[in-house]
């Protein structure tokens, strides 16, 4: 097991490259699975989820070459066979290979997923989805069943806006006899990236972005090449790092849009932010003001950069609140943040952060967003070394993070546990 050593005090300086968004990739590494001929993804993010989902695939008989920062999946030969265990488990988006099995072959057997437990992660409103769609779902052993023998169209309105239902029912109506509404669908880029995707394999689906989907479901599909959409949590993430440190950095190959909500929280607490056509430049300051952040669905400030923003509301002058509607108890990192001499207590879905400076200490990452908060709280610290172990977590998201942090003059390595 490797640890993460950050000696911080050092202000983030220059550029950095932000890869394509790993919760669009493990989404369309599976869509691709619906075509019967080669999709070839391009600006694919080099990360650990993304290995193991092109095991999956090749697990099931697909072809996968990966040449650096592409993927080119031949789905030709591939089956639908049980996958009860082993890499299903070890991230949360297997739960595609549910929507785009069924879409292809009608079945699928995919053993409840992993990925980063920071709370129950229901999937009740992919179940409704497939059933409503006409497939029988049953649990074998840990392992969902689904099954049908002709799947139908149909209007689903979703209890909670789920950024997984609503692609997981996508790829499944794809392939389905007739019409499907999507109603109360999640908006989030990635879904759009989903549904661009699939559009250029041959589907009919309009809508996506918005909260009604409409998809006309088709025969067959086929190979196309599509560019992943660049990662707006991992360029958030680097947003933050760079007030934290009080840096001057530019964020390049971002959608700036996509970046809206983080944007503006970090105006309202005194970061100068300069918004470019593909980058956003961030330059820090020695003082903030306290916010109150809401993490919501899109386009609200998203759940996965609530916990680096912990970090960074560490650094202001007075008293925030940073509420989660999403997932009301993602705050794994706030007691690793107390070793590090953090004010914080978590009254309810919210976390109330006092500002005060912080110090070093070996903390743990227990989730990939926890860990990205205990890097950009470490990258603060000058007085010392912050170890960080449970790295597994980090490489889930980040992208040559030691790598582009050094870049950015940060003093960040790798070490043997
Ligand atoms: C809306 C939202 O911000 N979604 C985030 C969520 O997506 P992820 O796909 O994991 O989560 P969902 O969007 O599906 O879930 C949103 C909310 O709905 C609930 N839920 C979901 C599915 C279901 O069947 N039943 C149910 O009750 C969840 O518990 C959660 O409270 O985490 C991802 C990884 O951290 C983020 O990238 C997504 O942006
Ligand atoms: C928790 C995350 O990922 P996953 O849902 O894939 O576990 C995340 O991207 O912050």
């Amino acid at each position: 097991m490797e640890k993460l050593m950050v000696a911080g005090g050092r202000p983030l300086q220059g550029t950095v490259q932000i890869s394509g968004a790993k919760n669009s990739a493990i989404a369309l590494i599976p869509a691709a699975i619906l075509s019967e001929t080669t999709v070839t993804l391009d600006n694919l993010p080099i990360l650990s989820d993304v290995a193991i989902y092109s095991e999956l695939l090749e697990e099931l008989g697909a072809v996968v070459q990966r040449n650096e920062d592409q993927m080119i999946i031949d789905p030709s030969r591939l089956k639908s066979k049980p996958m009860p265990n082993g890499n299903v488990k070890k991230l949360r988006a297997s739960y595609y290979l549910m929507g785009a099995l069924l879409g292809r072959f009608g079945e699928a057997t995919i053993g409840l997923p992993g990925g980063c437990n920071f709370e129950p992660r229901p999937i009740d409103q992919h179940i409704k989805g497939f059933e409503a769609l006409g497939a029988q779902v049953s649990t074998e052993n840990g392992a969902l069943h689904i099954q049908a023998k002709q799947l139908v169209g149909a209007k689903i309105y979703l209890d909670v806006v789920s950024v997984g239902a609503t692609i997981n029912i996508m790829l499944a109506a794809s392939r389905a006899k007739g019409f499907t509404l999507i109603e109360n669908a999640a908006k989030e880029p990635e879904i759009i990236d989903v549904a661009t995707l699939l559009n250029a394999m041959g589907a009919k689906i309009k809508g996506a972005g918005t909260e009604t989907i409409r998809i006309e479901g088709v025969e067959s599909m086929h190979g196309c090449r599509h560019s992943i959409i660049p990662d707006r949590i991992q360029a958030g993430t680097y947003m933050i790092a760079a007030a934290a440190t009080r840096g001057d950095v530019i964020v390049d190959n971002v959608i700036p849009k996509h970046l809206e909500a983080i944007t503006a929280k970090l105006q309202e607490m005194g970061v100068t932010i300069e918004e470019m056509d593909e980058s956003i430049r961030v330059i820090g300051r020695p003082e903030y003001q306290s916010v109150d952040v809401k993490a919501l669905v899109y386009p609200g400030f998203a759940t996965d950069l609530q916990s680096p923003m912990a970090s960074l509301l560490t650094q202001t002058q007075g008293v925030s609140i940073l509420s989660d509607y999403v997932y009301s108890n993602r705050f794994k990192h706030v007691p690793e943040l107390l070793r590090m001499g953090a004010k914080i207590k978590v009254e309810g879905r919210s976390a109330v952060i006092e500002g005060g400076a912080l110090s070093f200490a070996k903390v743990k990452a227990t989730d990939l967003r926890a860990g990205a908060a205990l890097v950009i709280a470490g990258l603060t610290v000058s007085n010392g070394v912050t170890e960080i172990t449970g790295v597994e977590y980090i490489d889930r998201g980040y992208d040559h993070l030691v790598l582009n942090l050094s870049n950015l003059g940060a003093e960040v390595w790798r070490e043997r546990d």
